[in-house]
């Protein structure tokens, strides 16, 4: 398993809970949709896949190694992590040298760290932009270089709060085609979303949370059709599980959908 988590709990200094009794199993080489109303703990989980919370209560195993304070240096080399709010991750003069940062504090040589810095940018979308300041960016272009810098350091597992949000559709679907070639390498993603019909579309698991503890894990083909578990998890049924809710087959995405209204 890719994660394994047990028993975990997590409360914040003022007392909040934000995880109870989370038990997890996690398969590589997926997509894997973290669902869940505002404050149902999706942030509080992505943190401890890469050591930002260390648990308080039980353990959490990522890619085989232990989170613990000892491991944070192996668990960061491995694991990719995208904040939700692109300000916090870039903070150098230019979008090149800020993409960089991570291959070099890897320990990647000076023409490895341009090699990747220039693949990056590209796939982003960014090649042109390498020389700016960060700040002069965009909301939606800070996020690219985030994503940029976070796929210059080729992780095995990418983590990501809301990896979506603020970009465009053409950049959406530019980051999710980057991210399919790279789960087709047998690596992993993790992510948090409130776009439902993203995740029905497009993960290959979901995990519904409900204030801190997991509510359910599977296909989205079975978590997201459950009117009962959906109304439980207080979320709406994707647009296209409701069209299609009983027919013997189930589209995915508009053009599955158009395929079966044609046969
Ligand atoms: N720093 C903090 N101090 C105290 N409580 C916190 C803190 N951060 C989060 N919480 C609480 O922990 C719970 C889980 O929050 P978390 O941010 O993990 O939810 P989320 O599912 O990511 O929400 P959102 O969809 O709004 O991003 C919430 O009740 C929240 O109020």
């Amino acid at each position: 398993m890719m994660v394994h988590i047990q028993n975990l709990f997590y409360t914040y200094g003022d007392g909040t809970t934000g995880l109870k009794q989370i038990h997890l199993q996690i398969a590589p080489g997926r997509r894997t949709a973290l669902l869940g109303v505002n404050g149902s703990g999706k942030t509080t989980l992505l943190y401890h896949l890469n050591g930002t919370f260390l648990p308080q209560q039980g353990q959490v195993t990522v890619l085989g190694i232990p989170v613990t304070r000892q491991t944070l240096p192996q668990l960061r080399r491995q694991v990719g992590f995208l904040f939700d709010y692109p300000d916090h991750q870039l903070f150098a003069t230019t979008v090149a040298r800020d993409v960089a940062f991570g291959p070099r504090n890897l320990g990647f040589s000076k023409t490895a760290t341009a090699q990747s810095v220039t693949r990056s940018l590209d796939q982003v979308g960014l090649a042109a932009l390498g020389e700016k300041p960060p700040y002069q960016l965009s909301l939606g272009q800070k996020k690219r270089a985030a994503i940029a810098g976070l796929l210059a350091t080729d992780p095995q597992l990418i983590v990501c709060d809301e990896p979506f949000s603020g970009l465009d559709p053409h950049a959406q679907e530019q980051f999710r085609q980057v991210l399919d070639e790279w789960i087709a390498q047998g690596r992993s993603l993790i992510f948090s979303t409130h776009d439902l019909e993203l995740a029905y579309a497009w993960a290959d698991e979901v995990i519904l949370l409900r204030e801190g503890e997991v509510l359910a894990q599977g296909p989205p083909l079975e978590v997201l059709t459950d009117a009962p578990l959906l109304t439980a998890a207080k979320l709406p049924m994707p647009l296209l599980a409701r069209l299609f809710a009983g027919h013997p087959r189930q589209p995915r995405n508009v053009e599955e959908a158009l395929a079966l209204i044609k046969d």
